[in-house]
């Protein structure tokens, strides 16, 4: 067969979409299927998938593709391997025994495991950890949804305490499935996905013992084999379908695959990709660079031979704040409306969009900041909260190639960008006025999908090299240039950071996600919040002092479910008395919680004030 005639299948399984395209060895796409699949929001700041909607919408999007290639006169038989992509460090546990998920995928955007990371933050080694994972510890990595699981919910703990219990990111889930499960038992991720769960060592590309101490699981859980982006044979076979018995050769995170589809393989390439989130990989070559900026150090690619590394500035909100538009406000019906709904109003009016949906990741990596818009007044429009959305993603990839600079030494001076929220021209326009450097769009913007497509097409031998691949996807795009001088930049970039200082700490006073937490082996995870509070200023303390304040002016805040504590380092009461008064505390709190207070407030300075008021209170009874 000729090398024109031969194709590759790539599956890209996005946050809120499915799709799989068939490429020729032009890098083209040649026919294509998509699929949008259900988000599942059960509480704030929680968001799940189903993982096995997630097959389902990976095999209609097969049968789909394959039969418009065939309309087209091809033969499903020339297709000669398939690579998978996928969203990073959604985490799904299912049962050994029975290829059965033991519960709902936990969403990389989700929140709920805030109260364990503020936890983790405190113990011994928590700081040691990016050194050895290149990622933070927050609610973004796997292994805290999977601690989540292990203290909430009933069936994964018994799997894990039976030994049954098998932890993966969608790329594991998907190559186990796509194989047939439990009867072919190909468990496997490829390194760029495993680099994303807190658990590999990023240097050796290995788990490593003492970030599986650190969270518990060593030996207890099953974690698939740790293999290249790009083995022949790894990944095993398709076990049934349209594309029967052709195997997978390639797998590649979402944005790893990104980075290769931009062809980024020498340091100092960098792209950026604005779908649900928007994630700016920076190639930084053979040695990791781990970050002292708020960035993240990542594996970019793993072709064989030595790994490639990648600086990464991970935005939580990028497309996802054009679908809160559409879906949660209904400002327009399609994602592409929010163009020309920003263009109707000619600036953002006063509006800033802190879109901290998630928290607010790279560079700030604030746990406890939500959604906020500053600067509404009767003059605003929905023009002006559009363009704001936009805006809000251009403005933190600013924040996020300032901290790049600052880890590389080196000045960018072009962004490659794609991903959906890239076809605005308006949000791409923005990008390059606020960097001050010109934004390239290519004209083929599935580059995800390509890129996991060269994974899969390098190990069949489509292509033989890099070199090969020069010409793909190379003319055709758009740049756009830096229009506005830097210093109105710089002004409107100033207005961001003061948001984005002023969105701190809303997170911390009534929340589902404050719920107490048992670890997997039955420690407690209180629900720690505030960590990031300045320093505390000496207050005033009364009896009609709000309790809140009081407990802001010690170390820090938390509240907990039943029983009150307090700490030298922590204080902790009942989320109702958060924000009553101290003289009504005493009132509220039962005798063994007023006791454990009393006991523990003997080391804190407001222990003199709360006696002096306890007195004054039985003196009036
Ligand atoms: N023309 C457009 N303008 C702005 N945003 C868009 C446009 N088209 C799609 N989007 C946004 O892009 C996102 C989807 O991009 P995609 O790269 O497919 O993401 P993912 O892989 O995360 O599912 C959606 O959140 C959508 O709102
Ligand atoms: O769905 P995307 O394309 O925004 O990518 C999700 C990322 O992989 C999360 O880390």
């Amino acid at each position: 067969m000729q090398p024109s005639d031969t194709f590759v299948g790539s599956i890209d399984q996005g946050t809120t979409s499915t799709r799989f395209l068939i490429f020729n060895r032009e890098g083209e796409p040649v026919a294509s299927h998509q699929v949008e699949f259900s988000q599942i929001y059960p509480n704030p700041g929680w968001h799940e998938h189903d993982p096995l909607e997630i097959v389902t919408s990976v095999e209609t999007c097969i049968e789909e593709a394959v039969q418009k290639f065939e309309a087209q006169g091809h033969t499903r038989s020339s297709i000669q391997s398939i690579g998978i992509t996928n969203q990073r460090e959604t985490t799904i546990v299912w049962d050994r025994e029975t290829g059965e998920p033991l519960y709902n995928a936990i969403v990389w955007t989700d929140t709920r495991s805030q109260a364990i990371v503020a936890d983790l933050k405190q113990k011994p080694g928590a700081a040691q950890l990016q050194k050895l994972c290149g990622l933070p510890l927050s609610t973004y990595s796997s292994a805290t949804k999977l601690l989540w699981m292990l203290a909430n919910v009933p069936r994964v703990k018994d799997a894990f305490d039976r030994g049954t219990l098998a932890f993966g990111t969608v790329d594991a889930w998907l190559v186990y499935r796509l194989n047939g499960g439990v009867a072919a038992n190909v468990f496997v991720s490829d390194s760029t996905n495993a680099s994303r769960t807190m658990f590999v060592n990023l240097e050796s590309l290995r788990y490593d013992e003492a970030l599986l101490d650190f969270f518990g699981i060593r030996g207890k859980v099953h974690l698939p084999r740790i293999v290249p982006s790009s083995d022949a044979t790894a990944y095993g076979v398709i076990a049934s379908g349209a594309l029967e018995r052709v195997p997978i050769m390639g797998c590649l995170g979402d944005q790893s695959a990104a980075l290769v589809g931009q062809k980024g393989f020498s340091p100092g390439m960098a792209k950026n990709t604005y779908g649900t989130g928007c994630f700016l990989l920076y190639n930084v070559g053979d040695k990791p660079v781990f970050s002292t900026h708020g960035l993240l150090a990542t594996v970019a690619y793993h072709f064989g031979g030595k790994p490639v590394y990648a600086l990464e500035g991970s935005i939580a909100v990028a497309g996802s704040g054009i679908k809160f538009l559409q879906n949660n406000l209904n400002f327009f019906r399609e994602s592409k409306e929010v163009n020309d709904l920003a263009y109707s109003v000619e600036d953002n009016g006063g509006c800033v969009f802190v879109t901290a949906f998630s928290g607010l990741f790279a560079p700030y990596w604030i746990d406890d900041a939500k959604g906020t818009i500053f600067g509404i007044t009767q003059y605003t429009q929905k023009g002006h909260i559009a363009r704001a959305t936009l805006e809000a993603t251009c403005f933190q990839t600013k924040a996020i190639l300032d901290a790049m600079e600052k880890d590389s030494g080196h000045t960018l001076s072009e962004l490659a960008v794609d991903g959906g929220m890239s076809n605005s021209d308006l949000a791409m326009q923005t990008q390059a006025d606020l960097i001050s450097i010109p934004v390239y769009r290519p004209k083929m913007r599935e580059t995800t999908a390509l890129g996991a497509a060269i994974a899969a097409g390098l190990a069949v031998g489509l292509w033989r090299n890099f070199a090969e691949l020069r010409d793909i996807n190379r003319s055709g795009g758009v740049v756009f240039e830096p229009q506005v001088p830097r210093q109105e930049s710089a002004t409107k970039f100033g207005q961001w950071e003061k948001a984005v200082q002023m969105s701190r700490g809303w997170v911390g006073s009534k929340s589902t996600e404050q719920e107490e937490a048992v670890g997997p082996n039955n420690e407690t995870y209180a629900p720690v919040k505030n960590h990031d509070l300045p320093p505390p200023k000496a207050i005033q303390i009364s009896d009609n002092s709000l309790i809140s304040d009081v407990v802001k002016s010690s170390t820090y805040t938390t509240a907990v479910k039943g029983r009150a504590r307090v700490s030298v380092k922590e204080i902790k009461v009942p989320p109702p008395l958060v924000q009553t008064t101290l003289g009504s505390v005493l009132g509220d709190l039962d005798d063994a919680d007023e006791e454990d207070l009393f006991l523990e407030l003997r080391k804190v300075e407001i222990l003199q004030r709360l006696r002096k008021l306890r007195k004054r209170q039985s003196n009036c009874y």
